[in-house]
């Protein structure tokens, strides 16, 4: 799906939200993934980011604003859209922008990060957000062609710590470096402080996805309050 210029600048200096139920969950099915991806949008979200390839197709038929796909494929490693092909199906199912593992470690397939990028823009009219982990990672996702980068992965490959909150210096140090692309804080963004501060350091758009579409995980920090 194209997402043009003027779309995505339109995202800048706005709320993205993730709205992802995991296995087994009693929220994970594609219609209710729509439904929350909806209400998001009605709440003022710019866009959404959707996992799954069922959930990308329903979520399309049921809001207006571009859509973030990605596949998961296990919870190790390289999992997020790990290869070409999971990215293709992603792009398919009708993402305007496909998140794939934006890291330097070695995909499943063995194709590069370039390569990758590559085969998604010659077989696709989507974009390609790198969810990275570190600001070697951006720079790295920049050069393969990374049309975004977000700090999706900072604190869960193993090159920075896990922040409480988001990792406002990573995001700092990627906006200083002026690659050139938009910069998406994503990750551990809790409050609505957070997601200012992530935009004051840099951020061309925030990703919330936790603390707006995951009740459970919210319910939890109110019981642990309680407890
Ligand atoms: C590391 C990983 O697997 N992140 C996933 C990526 O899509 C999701 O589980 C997160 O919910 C998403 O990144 C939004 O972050 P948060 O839920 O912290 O606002």
């Amino acid at each position: 799906m194209l997402l043009s210029p003027d779309a995505l600048e339109s995202l800048r200096g706005r709320l993205i939200v993730s709205c992802q139920a995991y296995p087994g969950e009693p929220m994970r099915d594609p219609r209710t993934t729509a439904q929350v991806a909806a209400s998001a949008v009605t709440g003022g979200a710019a866009a959404v980011r959707v996992q799954g390839l069922a959930d990308v197709q329903h979520t399309r038929s049921a809001v207006e604003v571009p859509v973030i796909g990605l596949w998961k494929d296990g919870h190790d490693g390289v999992f997020i859209t790990p290869t070409l092909r999971h990215a293709l199906a992603v792009a398919n199912a009708g993402a305007h922008v496909v998140a794939i593992d934006g890291t330097r470690r070695e995909r499943p397939d063995g194709l590069s990060l370039a390569q990758t990028v590559a085969g998604i823009h010659a077989e696709s009219h989507a974009l390609v957000m790198a969810d990275c982990g570190s600001l070697q990672d951006a720079a790295a996702a920049v050069d393969a062609g990374a049309d975004l980068v977000g700090t999706t992965l900072a604190g869960y490959s193993g090159e920075r710590p896990k922040t409480s909150g988001p990792d406002l210096d990573l995001l700092a140090e990627i906006a200083a470096a002026g690659f050139g692309v938009p910069l998406i804080a994503e990750g551990r963004i809790h409050t609505p402080a957070h997601a200012r501060q992530a935009l004051d350091a840099g951020a061309f758009a925030v990703v919330v996805g936790t603390a707006i579409t995951h009740p459970a995980t919210i319910t939890g920090w109110f019981v642990d309050a309680l407890a």
